[in-house]
């Protein structure tokens, strides 16, 4: 291990000399250049980027006529030489080190920005291997390190932003600041680390290790939050490489700034409503759906999916599945809703909208894919854990029918609908549904009957308030995991339902289908379990 050497202090201001310019995407490159120019700092570049500037009539000078190495193997090697190494390592206050680079004539580069090879959006594009590997930046992610580990003297900028804060820096002070010199590199290293998690991701996957034995999580803020899911909690908002349409990649075109638990809500009714085919609304609340409805329209499904749980859905989060129209606009500005997240939304909508100034509205161009594999994580004390995505879809032909009485069809459509939702509800999930419409959903509780009887509880409430004895009444009841007893499936049964749902797969499987018989119901089981923790 090095020891720590015993360098002079770093100087508070440093005035920049030369700069190293190394750009993939050359986009206000000139600008930056002719800016760095006007303030007397000489420029150096690799070969496209030199080209670029040159043709902008400024001078630059090749970074081989500073190693006096062709730029050679196909770009792989360009700037990995000691002069360039040097000349950003070098501790310019150190003498061993003033020594060094003067017997190599090593001269100093204050100034770094680098971009990397496109390697996430190479991957994203879908091209093969090999462009991918040739995509492996290496000189760039050497150069950010180096000039980042000597920040004392260089300061180094991975984006245009970084560029921007050097340069108004200069133009104010002539200098730039030990303060501003270490944020830089703070942020230097995380676009390298977030680089090789994206690399070594990838290639993990290429080699179909679904556990390799190092695993990094990168992610660009979003936004910063006001707090976590409390006040006295910090929190932020990462969007990961991943341009899954969805919350993250949302735009919000009015209301107040998210939080953190409007994020995780959002992200929950998107995910439910994306399930969907037909026109489908989903109300969300502290993560789990009450009320969940299918229609003609949007309009429909929204008047459906709020009847089922009208006083949980207050200042809920409401996704739907198609873009909004002015008539859906107004059913759903009637209550108040935190957040409406959807696909889009016509002008006509958005003026609706703009009326409640506080209603955050996010659109997302696009729907999450359910089937789209990937992974979710969760942290626990000292660790996280990591899953694939839950892909499970079940269809007609996954159903066994294990009850003497077959379902119909309409109870089958309203099985999978049930089994859908069911998917999304925090376990023990029950979820009771007729007609694409929830009638009740039991979410979170410790034992699977506790979830039955709320749900029942909810379709009795929503029943009353429509005349009727229960919505349960004739609807098919789904759990997202076996029935270890009769017991919860009486429940469902006492509220109504006359067919079930749930993977099977219990020891005592014979004496709930005894007790599915003796009610005289149709049970399926799908084989799969959608447990949600
Ligand atoms: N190999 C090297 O020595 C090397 N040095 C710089 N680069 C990258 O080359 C790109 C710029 O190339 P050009 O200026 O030739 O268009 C930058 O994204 C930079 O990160 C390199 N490329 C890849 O490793």
């Amino acid at each position: 291990m090095p020891a720590a050497p015993d360098f002079p202090p770093a100087p508070d201001a440093v005035r920049p000399v030369r700069a190293l310019i190394s750009l993939s995407d050359k986009s206000g490159l000139v600008e930056v250049a002719q800016a760095l120019n006007d303030l007397g700092v000489e420029l150096v570049s690799t070969g496209g980027t030199r080209a670029s500037i040159e043709k902008a009539g400024l001078p630059v000078r090749d970074v081989a006529d500073l190693t006096g190495f062709p730029e050679m193997m196909d770009g792989r090697v360009k700037t990995l030489h000691p002069v360039v190494h040097g000349g950003l390592l070098g501790v310019r206050n150190a003498p061993a080190h003033a020594e060094a680079m003067d017997q190599h004539s090593i001269g100093p580069i204050d100034i770094a920005w680098i971009d990397l090879y496109p390697f996430e959006s190479t991957v994203e594009s879908g091209a093969g291997f090999e462009a991918c590997i040739e995509n492996i930046d290496i000189g760039g992610p050497a150069m950010i390190r180096s000039a980042a580990k000597n920040h004392g003297h260089v300061a180094v900028c991975v984006d245009r932003d970084a560029m921007d804060q050097v340069i108004a820096a200069l133009t104010a002070d002539g200098a730039t600041s030990l303060n501003l010199r270490k944020q830089l590199a703070a942020r230097a290293f995380a676009r390298t680390a977030a680089y090789d998690a994206a690399v070594s991701g990838w290639f993990a996957a290429q080699v179909e290790d679904a556990a390799p034995l190092r695993k990094s999580i990168a992610g660009t803020l979003a936004q910063t939050l006001r707090y976590g899911e409390n006040p006295h909690q910090t929190g932020a908002f990462y969007r990961t490489a991943d341009r899954r349409p969805g919350v993250a990649n949302a735009r919000q075109l009015q209301g107040k700034e998210l939080g953190y638990n409007n994020i995780a809500d959002a992200d929950a009714a998107c995910e439910l409503v994306a399930e969907f085919a037909e026109p489908a609304c989903v109300i969300v609340k502290h993560a789990n759906p009450c009320g969940v409805a299918v229609g003609a329209d949007l309009s429909s499904a929204y008047q459906r999916a709020l009847a089922c749980d009208a006083v949980s859905a207050f200042g809920g989060v409401v996704a739907v599945n198609r873009p909004l129209t002015e008539s859906d606009a107004r059913l759903i500005t009637d209550i108040f809703t935190e957040v409406v997240i959807a696909p889009g939304a016509d002008d006509a909508a958005m003026a609706v909208f703009a009326a409640k100034k506080n209603l955050r509205l996010l659109l997302t161009d696009g729907l999450p894919d359910p089937m789209q594999a990937g992974s979710v994580f969760r942290s626990v004390a000292g660790g996280f854990l990591v899953q694939s995505r839950d892909l499970a879809r079940i269809t007609p032909a996954d159903l066994t029918i294990v009850t003497k009485r077959q379902p119909s069809d309409a109870e089958v459509r309203d099985m999978l609908f049930a089994f859908t939702v069911a998917k999304h509800v925090k376990s023990n999930a029950i979820v009771y549904a007729k007609d694409g419409q929830t009638a009740g959903i039991g979410a979170g509780q410790m034992n699977r009957r506790d979830s039955a009887r709320i749900a029942a509880i909810r379709a009795r409430e929503a029943g009353e308030a429509q005349g009727l004895p229960s919505l349960a009444e004739g609807s098919a009841c789904a759990s997202e995991a076996f029935f270890p007893f009769a017991d919860g499936l009486l429940e469902a049964v006492a509220a109504g339902a006359t067919s079930v749902i749930q993977p099977g797969g219990s020891i005592r499987d014979a004496e709930v289908i005894a007790a599915a018989d003796d009610k005289g119901i149709a049970m399926a089981f799908t084989g799969a379990r959608v447990f949600r923790h």
